[in-house]
């Protein structure tokens, strides 16, 4: 299961317990991470008003229509699981770092806010925890890389500007018990940070059974995603995971952190050998993500978006 992970003993240690996470479940649970309960509780304050609002005031700023997938997903818009009947019912917003458009990678540019006064304080809200999620993020990736057998800062300059993205997600009360909100899926990227409230309803495929993992409101379930999967050459674990509707309203927010749109993924030193070649070819970790994107939206604005280009390495 999803192992307990203490970010205050020293970094050694830690990546150590990281190490025996990320190679069985693939799932830990963040203690002493760093992040201050009131921006978690900030959060959570602005994403209950966001949601609490008028379905046609919601759809004002729809992700579909962004050019850089920010904004607003309504229920039913995505479906994780591309073998599911049914879409999930889940309804979510995407916020990502603000930044100037950007000519080489498209899911760079301004967010989508809602209008200040129908959520007062919602921008500062959701920017104070991007900023504490992103910095717990590097904090991860320094414990990840010894983890990785690489040197402390090996990531470093492959996030400096990685896609990260913060997803406030609303699972209601009304959507019908055993239906999906979050259908069964692998996470695209390398690391997820998710924070929930006290509600279940997340569950792992580990030995092909479904296990609940127990909420825990105040730490973050760190889980890996395909990206580090492959970077690592399959050491780590991007395990299957999914959300079954209980019958009761549930908040969550997952900050999914992927490297920079340019940093190639290409099988980490450490993670080959003569008798362990690498498994996959390089790709930009840009076109990894927008392909997986595209995959899983119904209908989606990045659809033209270039991706052109393989990786050089
Ligand atoms: O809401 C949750 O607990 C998990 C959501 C999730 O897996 C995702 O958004 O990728
Ligand atoms: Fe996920």
């Amino acid at each position: 299961m999803a192992a307990v992970v203490d970010l205050s003993l020293p970094v050694e240690e830690c990546a150590a317990a990281l190490y025996k996470a990320c190679t069985t479940s693939g799932f830990a649970v963040l203690i002493n991470h760093g992040v201050p309960q009131a921006a978690i509780d900030g959060m959570f304050d602005a994403s209950r008003r966001f949601f609490a609002l008028p379905t046609e005031v919601k759809r004002k700023a729809l992700a579909t229509e962004s050019p850089h997938n920010r904004g607003y997903s309504p229920p039913n818009e995505q479906k994780l699981d591309s073998a599911a009947a049914k879409a999930d019912t889940k309804e979510g917003y995407y916020i990502g770092r603000e930044l100037p458009t950007s000519e080489r990678n498209p899911l760079q540019g301004p967010n989508a806010w809602p209008d200040e006064a129908l959520v007062p304080g919602y921008r500062s809200a959701m920017s104070a925890y991007f900023s504490e999620v992103l910095a717990l993020g590097d904090r991860m990736l320094e414990r990840l890389a010894l983890a990785l057998g690489l040197p402390q800062g090996w990531f470093a300059d492959k996030f400096d500007l990685s896609i990260a993205t913060l997803r406030p997600l609303h699972y209601s009360a009304t959507d019908e018990p055993g239906d999906m909100g979050a259908g069964a899926h692998t996470d695209f990227g390398c690391i997820t940070l998710l924070t929930t409230d006290d509600q279940p309803g997340l569950q792992l495929l580990l030995g092909g059974e479904w296990v609940s993992v127990p909420p825990a409101p105040g730490s973050f379930v760190m889980n890996i995603g395909d990206m580090l999967e492959r970077w690592s050459n399959s050491k780590f674990k991007s395990t299957m995971h999914r959300v079954l509707n209980t019958g009761a309203e549930r908040y969550s927010t997952a900050f999914f952190i992927d490297a920079n749109y340019d940093a190639v993924v290409e099988c980490l030193p450490t993670c080959t050998g003569p008798d362990n070649p690498p498994k996959y070819a390089p790709v930009l970790a840009g076109h990894h993500l927008m392909n997986r994107l595209r995959g899983t939206h119904t209908q989606h604005a990045l659809e033209g978006a270039r991706t052109e280009g393989a990786a050089s390495a």
